[in-house]
């Protein structure tokens, strides 16, 4: 799925004024029906007050659509307007004057003014600003909000969390609504993926407001999210004649004492994923760990005895998954060093590589183009330096990747694969991914999708995906606490499965959040 900038809503919303030969007040009046059909179908009549927060843009006039519209049905509808400038919008104007028709004159907000009482069993809708959001707002308006923040009421934003931009950090964390349910319109926006402003909202919904399809299909974005429907394509069919030969020799260098079970966490990822051969590359201490636990694959030892000390081997593999417990002991950063001198195979870099490449950044260049690099966030710190905020953190990640023509995969909820200036943004994954180990499942992952003739780029999309999927799979009869790195690997095949299942009827249910 796209996600568009504020400025290509816009030129959507213009583009299909144009060529319907329509006015952006039905615009706002279409938008206005379908926010009342997804209230109207939960809500059935019931008489909850609704309070609706509307501000003197078009935000707020889709506000007033939907309050005249629950009126004419009977809902229990209080309307405000929260009257931040006299800059009133012309739709808005038109339809503050409409809601009159149902004998309603809003209540006008403004600075100083005793806020609406509100229950906590209330419902409200916050329609105060939308993507046009452009500076801070003045201190009675962020009043407002943490009032409505501290009603507890259940809160349904339209198109974004008020005082939330779409592409760009607020100013004042408190100065956004905590939406328990945001419907935004057509498309969601960067902000509610990234973990500084996705929290201020639990749940969303892409509401379809009839903007050009054609501007829609065409338009490209830097940005997209990734779920099923982009993945599909991107799968490999496994051929009736194909031998172990043709889905490649994969490797994976790492381990040190005490932690060679990150080696065999991704190795058996790999595999699963679906690598013809894997071998691992490990110190000496951990060769009857690795033939004991994975009989499937074939061992290499490394002369040291407790840590990786010189890396070479006798085979040709396709890609190598490098620096999962691998540790960062002198005599390993040498071998690195002297490896990546000679190396042309394509490689995944994790953990404890990522560490000594940051700190040699110099080495940096030696990393063969088709190349994935890995971090959670405090490697990336490692790699690129502090960031104010997760936007500024992205355009710095985008310049990293870009100097060293690199796949960049930023982990953790909604893991973004960074690439030639542009991101993916995974929509699979839970938070009982946040447990030991499932970071090595992923590099195994990719490792074995390489060796299968994925490039990097696809590799990285398509693993992050299916690694979220069946994290998510997982998760029926254990829950987030009890999900463990090995339940991610065991359910890798359910996730390939779930690929190919026919599509449920879609249930409103269904549609939210996904
Ligand atoms: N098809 C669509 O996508 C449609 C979108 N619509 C709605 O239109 C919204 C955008 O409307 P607008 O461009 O009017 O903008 P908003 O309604 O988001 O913002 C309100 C106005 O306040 C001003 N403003 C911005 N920041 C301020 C601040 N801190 N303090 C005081 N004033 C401030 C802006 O100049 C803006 O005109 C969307 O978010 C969406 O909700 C509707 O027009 C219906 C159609
Ligand atoms: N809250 C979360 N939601 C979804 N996925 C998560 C979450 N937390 C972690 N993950 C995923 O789990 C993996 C953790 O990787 P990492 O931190 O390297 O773990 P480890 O080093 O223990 O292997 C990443 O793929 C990340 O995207
Ligand atoms: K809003």
């Amino acid at each position: 799925m796209k996600i568009y900038s504020a400025d290509q809503i816009y030129e959507a919303i213009n583009s299909t004024i144009e060529k319907n030969n329509t006015t952006s007040n039905e615009l706002m009046e279409f938008a206005g029906t379908q926010l009342f059909d997804w209230f109207h179908t939960r809500m059935q009549g019931a008489q909850v007050p609704i309070h609706i927060y509307c501000g003197i843009g078009n935000n707020g006039g889709s506000g007033l659509v939907l309050g005249r519209k629950l009126l004419h049905h009977g809902y229990n509808v209080h309307v405000y307007i929260v009257n931040f400038s006299d800059k009133r919008t012309k739709d808005f104007l038109i339809n503050y004057d409409r809601i009159k028709e149902f004998k309603v004159w809003p209540r006008l907000l403004s600075s100083g003014e005793d806020f609406p009482e509100m229950d906590k069993e209330d419902i409200v809708v916050d329609a105060i600003f939308g993507i046009g959001l452009n500076r801070e707002t003045s201190d009675w308006v962020k009043n407002l909000i943490k009032y409505i923040n501290a009603s507890d009421a259940y809160t349904v934003s339209l198109d974004v969390p008020s005082g939330l931009y779409p592409n760009d950090a607020p100013e004042d964390k408190e100065a956004v609504i905590e939406s328990n349910f945001t419907l935004t319109f057509q498309a969601p926006k960067l902000s509610f993926f990234l973990p500084e402003t996705g929290v201020y909202m639990q749940r969303w919904e892409a509401i379809d407001v009839g903007l050009d399809p054609e501007y829609l299909q065409t338009t490209n974005t830097e940005v997209q999210l990734i779920d099923t429907l982009e993945v599909l394509p991107l799968y490999i069919p496994r051929e009736k004649y194909a031998h172990k030969g043709t889905y490649g020799h994969s490797l994976i260098i790492g381990g040190s004492f005490g932690k060679m079970g990150a080696v065999t966490l991704a190795s058996s990822a790999c595999l699963r994923v679906g690598t013809g051969l894997i071998t691992a590359y490990i110190p000496e201490c951990g060769y009857t760990i690795l033939q004991t636990s994975l009989p499937e694959a074939m061992v290499i030892c490394d002369e040291g005895e407790k840590n990786i000390a010189k890396i070479q081997y006798a085979i040709e593999p396709k890609s190598i998954g490098m620096g999962i417990g691998m540790g960062t002991d002198a005599v390993t950063v040498k071998a690195l060093k002297a490896f990546l001198k000679t190396n042309t195979t394509p490689l995944i870099i994790d953990a404890d590589a990522l560490n000594i490449l940051a700190t040699n950044k110099t080495l940096l260049k030696s990393v063969p183009k088709g190349s994935i690099l890995t971090p959670h966030p405090k490697e990336l710190e490692r790699l690129i330096g502090e960031w104010t905020d997760d936007f500024d953190k992205i355009e710095k990640t985008k310049a990293f990747a870009k100097k060293y023509d690199a796949v960049v995969i930023i982990k953790g909820a909604n893991t973004i694969t960074i690439y030639d200036n542009h991101l993916y943004i995974n929509n699979t994954g839970n938070p009982g991914m946040a447990t030991a180990g499932s970071g090595d499942v992923l590099t195994g992952m990719l490792t074995g999708l390489i060796s299968q003739g994925y490039d990097a780029l696809t590799a990285a999309i398509f693993g992050v995906y299916l690694h979220g999927k069946a994290g998510d799979i997982a998760l029926t009869g254990l829950g987030y606490q009890a999900l463990t790195a090995s339940d991610i690997i065991d359910h890798i095949g359910d996730a390939y499965l779930d690929l190919f299942k026919e599509p449920e009827e879609p249930s409103a249910e269904a549609e939210e959040n996904r």
